[in-house]
């Protein structure tokens, strides 16, 4: 799985190799600079010079080449005051080194520049000049634009070097107007026709640990170094669509900290080893495979249920059982074939349900009403099996969730999404929607880490960005956005499947946080592989195609 770093976690490994001397400062923003020019080429070939890329000798200045050496681009760069506004100096130079006509923008104080960005201020300044923001040059270029005469744009590309890990604040209001100006995505002007917008590092205003955006604009590409940032994948406070709605897509540059880890770090899910976890060994029987029980609420209201127990027996639990209130038994087996059905009446009638020891799985929360998840709860945790608490399971706990906490052991998950999580961490709920103020955004991994510590077992914290923890601080991330996308899983039930698809691989003897992680990505392929139309019924029918497809 990638890391996914913070602001500091990549401060840190870039300071530990300059202080190593395997690298300087200068050397890694010239490799950032480098592998943005690379990656621009190669998402529009079209601008990528005819002969190739050749880093060396020094480029040489626009003036000095030959006309016919001249490429017919223009680009506008936005340089802000930290070591971000250094990378975009050196992009500037590198694409007037091969023909293009720039114009750098500079938004600080030259005075105050760090030591490796003020270098490359200077390595610009031979080569081109510098319009200061509040230069007429800036003003009388966006008159025209933001008047809303937009029929020629003067250049092809923008690159946005205002700010890039080390946003502290919300972006300042004086940047506004210029990028209306220059980065006209928010108009109605087809892509086609209108500049390409590339950020560095991240589109600025987003913040790097959170996804918040604190005034960004939506890129066409954004490029960043050594590995992806949590900015990247979390959607942060989604009224103002964060992270992957901003970025679009993220070209992640090696800059030579390759063999750098950092400490604890967050990692992005994907499908390596997946298969060889999900394999079924020939000569088992389904005992092997686990027996997994999953409570129904009342008569009328046993749907969420059965959508969890079919994805649970569909993802390969050996044998699921639905326990249903003695009113809704004829209800239910009506609906069902391969599971099984038995009476579970109340607290007394689970306990005795569990006498069978056999069943090491547990499913409590979709569609069992707030009641008798009370009721069943204590008695289900009691009993030690791995247990999904989800829905009800969670909320009936809102007056109260120390009783929960105290209940829950190692062997549980809870998987709230943004509603119940706030039921049950009002004060962490409340942290993560207050607006940032100084430093980067407290965000939804931050959130799940101190939720999963406080609650002493795994806490998967649904949504498009699901961020999964467990007490000890291991936290991953899946993001569905970028070739992941699944908009149509956010439909009635489908936190039901999940819940299912967990309850099912903890009965295969999958660990706690494995059988969360791994469920959550077979969720999203499931979803992806259906498509537009899906209902939370289609997405158990598609495991088998999502196994044969990652080849299980
Ligand atoms: N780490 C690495 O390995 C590598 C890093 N590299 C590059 O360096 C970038 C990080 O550089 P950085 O740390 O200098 O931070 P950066 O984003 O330029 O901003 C800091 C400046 O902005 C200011 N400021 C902040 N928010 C503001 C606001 N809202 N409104 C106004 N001002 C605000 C802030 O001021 P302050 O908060 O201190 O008052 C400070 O002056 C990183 O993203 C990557 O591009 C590469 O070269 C390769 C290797
Ligand atoms: N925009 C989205 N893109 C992808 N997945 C989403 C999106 N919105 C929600 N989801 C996923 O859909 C599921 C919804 O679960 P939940 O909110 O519990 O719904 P329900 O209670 O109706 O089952 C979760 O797994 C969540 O991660
Ligand atoms: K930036």
């Amino acid at each position: 799985m990638t890391e996914l770093l913070t602001a500091s976690q990549m401060r840190a490994l870039e300071q530990a190799a300059i202080a190593s001397g395997e690298v300087t400062g200068l050397e890694l923003m010239e490799r950032a600079g480098q592998g943005v020019v690379e990656a621009i080429f190669e998402e529009w070939p079209a601008f990528a010079p005819a002969a190739g890329v050749d880093w060396g000798p020094a480029p040489k200045p626009p003036g000095y080449l030959k006309q016919e050496e001249k490429g017919p681009w223009r680009a506008v760069v936005l340089c802000g005051p930290g070591n971000n506004g250094g990378d975009g100096f050196v992009v500037a130079r590198l694409l007037a080194g091969f023909g293009w006509a720039v114009d750098v923008f500079f938004y600080g104080d030259v005075e105050r520049l760090p030591a490796d960005a003020r270098v490359n201020y200077e390595r610009w300044s031979e080569v081109g000049s510098v319009h200061l923001w509040n230069d007429d040059a800036i003003e009388g270029r966006l008159d025209g634009f933001v008047s809303g005469d937009r029929s020629s744009f003067e250049h092809q590309l923008v690159v946005d070097a205002l700010f890039g890990v080390g946003l502290t604040r919300n972006m300042p209001v004086d940047t506004e107007r210029a990028r209306h100006g220059f980065v006209p995505t928010v108009t109605h002007t087809p892509q086609s026709e209108r500049p390409k917008y590339v950020a560095i590092d991240l589109p600025s205003g987003l913040c790097s640990d959170s996804g918040v955006n604190r005034g960004a604009f939506p890129t066409d590409l954004t490029v960043t170094f050594h590995r992806p940032k949590l900015g990247h994948y979390l959607f942060g406070d989604n009224h103002f669509g964060g992270g992957p709605s901003l970025c679009n897509q993220v070209s992640v540059i090696d800059i030579g900290l390759e063999s750098s880890r950092a400490d604890q770090p967050v990692l992005l899910m994907d499908s390596k080893n997946l298969a060889a976890k999900l394999s079924k060994n020939s000569c088992e029987h389904k005992f092997n495979h686990g027996s997994a029980l999953v409570l129904s609420g009342g008569s009328g209201r046993t749907g969420a249920a059965r959508l969890a127990a079919r994805g649970a027996l569909r993802i390969g639990a050996g044998l699921v059982t639905l326990g249903v209130p003695p009113a809704a038994q004829l209800e239910v087996a009506g609906h069902v074939t391969a599971l099984m059905v038995k009476r579970v009446a109340d607290a007394d009638g689970l306990a005795e349900v569990l006498q069978d020891k056999r069943l090491n799985a547990l499913c409590l929360g979709p569609g069992l009403g707030l009641e008798r998840a009370r009721a069943l709860v204590p008695v289900a945790l009691a009993a030690g099996r791995a247990s999904v608490l989800d829905a009800d399971a969670l909320s009936t706990f809102a007056d109260d969730p120390r009783t929960l906490f105290d209940m829950a052991h190692k062997r549980c998950v809870l998987t709230p999404h943004g509603g119940e999580f706030a039921r049950l961490f009002p004060d962490l709920a409340e942290k993560l929607n207050a607006p940032a103020e100084k430093g980067p955004a407290y965000s939804k991994v931050d959130a799940t880490r101190e939720a999963a510590a406080r609650a002493g077992c795994v806490v998967l914290f649904k949504g498009p960005d699901t961020v999964i923890a467990d007490p000890s601080g291991r936290c991953s991330v899946h993001a569905a956005a970028y070739d992941r996308a699944a908009p149509w899983l956010a439909t009635a039930g489908a936190g039901d499947v999940l819940a299912g698809f967990i309850t099912g691989l903890l009965a295969r003897g999958f660990a706690p946080m494995q059988a969360a992680e791994t469920a959550t990505w077979l969720h999203v392929e499931c979803a992806r592989s259906f498509g537009p139309g899906l209902i939370a019924e289609d997405l158990s029918e598609q495991l088998p195609h999502v196994f044969r497809e990652l080849e299980v």
